[in-house]
């Protein structure tokens, strides 16, 4: 049986790159610009020029790079997969930017003929290479003095504005601006010397400007500050530039990543830690490698190294800033402080951090978690905001210290705190817990409120809450209305019952007797002047409004959920106190 070889229709392949390899067909310039990259390269002895020409529907693109014998044409360019640029074992070739042989077939994605004349370095006459997009190939006698290569392309219908001056323009910028040999289009060079980041420069001021401006153009905006990147095992160096406006985390940071100084893409994923919102990085690296479609990161262990050494970097940067300029920390986590909380909850430098430097919302002013425990070793965190804004004044007036602990990582990070310092550890605050703390009025005036206390209960007895008299500071504060952990538990499955079917509402009230009862309380602030006069009331109907007034408003204050029966005695006791005001006008 005869061996036969594989036949390959070359419209198919292309059509397979330009469909779901690439992108778009404006990488057809990257591929030229770095064939003539790798030529220079290979040649070795030369400065290294790559001129690109537009004109009259097409483009050219010379090199003086190492060029190919006729015998190479046949092998190479005329050989789907082939490239000069891997190892006798098949492995890409260290310092090229090729590897995969696929590349000029690219340039079928704007032309349908493809020219090179070519001369080869190493000897031999020039030669003149014709491959259609049809998949046939002519090779004839060129005319090349010099060593070197030329490749040019006719557009093909269609694709014209791809080949001329403006696009080729914007399109050898942004790919080989930063490339280590010259580049001109039409004369003109779009090379600057290599990446900013490592030019020299006067001074580290003078370099900082350069850099910001650079982050302007790149990324259009000033950068809060400037992180200088280095992971020696990757190859890799570059800049990170600090956002200098908050980002929702898990928000998409694309970061502008070079290979070997050829440009891979603007917005490549991955480079960096999930946690490195707030940092915008653009980087060469001259050992990770590209997808075949050259757009994205191949995802390896050094890709995993280089985020890990990444991440640290930053992490290191915040806790240098922590010690050498605080303020600038301060404004620092202003602006990312949902990225850092997020940090901390896996890390115990940045809890650390976060500790020392990320000021909370506390019943004495803001401050820092650090500086809280240590004036309120007995401390509570609330952790929902509601509970801290109906409870630290009066918390406050206990001499219970209460933080705000109730924005996303703020309990977790409260708790993991315990795992630092275990002395000063803070406790969630059970409001039920802050009863016991309000201190009760004098025995005579205690015996003098039996009655009183009788008839509010009543008031308030079917609305399921108990009634007691205190009398404690905040004195403007006349009634507040505390429930416990589980008491808040039941008054929730309360009003999931009442919004349920029937069928939810048997299995929620089966709950609710699992629960132990432990009913909420109506505490009434005897040093308020109006709840005082309201104890002295010997009007049972007026008693039964203004303590059912009382309930409402003390609900309200503290964002308690109304049930059907609350928001009733809401409106009944309004009205008949409205009742009562104007009784005199009838
Ligand atoms: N300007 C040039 N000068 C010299 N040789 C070239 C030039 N352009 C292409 N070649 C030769 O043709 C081969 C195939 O090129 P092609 O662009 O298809 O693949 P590659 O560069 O090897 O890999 P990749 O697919 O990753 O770009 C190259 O390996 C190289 O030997």
């Amino acid at each position: 049986m005869a061996e036969r070889a594989f036949q390959v229709d070359l419209r198919g392949v292309v059509d397979l790159l330009s469909r779901h390899l690439y992108s778009s067909p404006r990488v057809y310039l990257r591929e030229l610009l770095q064939n003539a990259v790798d030529a220079i390269t290979a040649r070795g002895d030369v400065p290294g020029l790559v001129q690109i020409t537009t004109g009259s529907g097409a483009l050219r693109v010379e090199d003086d790079g190492i060029g190919l014998t006729e015998d190479e044409v046949h092998r190479l360019l005329a050989t789907i997969g082939r490239s000069s640029k891997r190892d006798e074992l098949g492995f890409a070739r260290h310092d090229f930017l090729g590897q995969f042989g696929i590349g000029l077939l690219s340039a079928f994605l704007v032309a349908d003929e493809i020219e090179v004349v070519t001369r080869s370095a190493r000897g031999g006459p020039a030669v003149r290479w014709t491959g259609r997009s049809g998949g046939n190939y002519t090779v004839e006698p060129g005319e090349r003095d010099e060593p070197g290569t030329t490749v040019t392309l006719r557009s093909r219908p269609g694709a014209s504005e791809l080949l001329e001056r403006p696009a080729v323009l914007e399109l050898a910028r942004a790919y080989g601006s930063l490339l280590p040999v010259e580049v001109t289009v039409d004369g003109e060079l779009v090379t600057s010397g290599g990446p900013p980041w490592r030019a020299e420069y006067p001074d580290p001021a003078r370099r900082r400007r350069a850099l910001e401006t650079y982050c302007a153009s790149v990324f259009g905006f000033e950068p809060f500050d400037v992180i200088d990147l280095d992971v020696p095992e990757a190859g890799l160096t570059g800049v990170a530039f600090v956002v200098p406006e908050s980002v929702p985390p898990g928000s998409r940071r694309a970061h502008r990543v070079y290979l070997k100084r050829m440009l891979l893409a603007e917005g490549v994923e991955g480079l960096l830690p999930e946690w490195a919102f707030f940092v915008r990085c653009v980087v060469d690296a001259g050992e990770l490698r590209p997808t075949a479609s050259r757009e994205a990161l191949y995802e390896d262990e050094l890709l995993e190294a280089v985020r890990t050494a990444l991440g640290e970097r930053l992490r290191g940067w915040l806790v240098e800033l922590a010690e050498t300029e605080p303020a600038l920390l301060r404004g620092f986590l202003r602006l990312h402080q949902l990225g850092v909380k997020a940090m901390a909850v896996g890390d115990d430098e940045m809890l650390r951090v976060v500790d020392r430097w990320l000021e909370f919302e506390t019943s004495a002013g803001p401050m820092t978690l650090a500086e809280f425990r240590r004036g309120h070793p007995d401390g509570r965190y609330a952790a929902s905001v509601e509970e801290f804004r109906r409870l630290s004044a009066v918390a406050a007036a206990q001499g219970v210290g209460l933080v705000n602990a109730g924005y996303v990582h703020d309990v977790e990070i409260i708790e993991r705190l315990r795992t630092l310092d275990p002395d000063s550890a803070l406790r969630p605050l059970d409001a039920a817990e802050l009863t016991t703390r309000l201190g009760a009025p004098d025995a005579a005036a205690e015996l003098a409120l039996r009655p009183f206390l009788a008839r509010a209960q009543r008031a308030v007895e079917a609305l399921g809450c108990e009634v007691v008299v205190r009398d404690f500071d905040p004195a403007s504060l006349p009634a507040l209305y505390l429930a416990s952990r589980s008491a808040r538990h039941q008054a929730e499955l309360e009003v999931a019952r009442d919004a349920s079917d029937a069928l939810w509402a048997d299995v929620l009230g089966a709950l609710r007797g699992a629960v132990p009862a432990d009913r909420p309380q109506l505490v009434l602030n005897h040093r308020n002047p109006l709840t005082r006069r309201v104890t002295a009331l010997t009007d049972d109907a007026l008693i039964e409004l203004a303590v059912q007034g009382l309930y409402a408003q003390a609900l309200l204050l503290g964002h308690h959920p109304l049930r059907p029966a609350d928001t009733a005695v809401l409106n009944r006791s309004f009205l008949g106190l409205l009742e009562w005001a104007t009784k005199e006008h009838r």
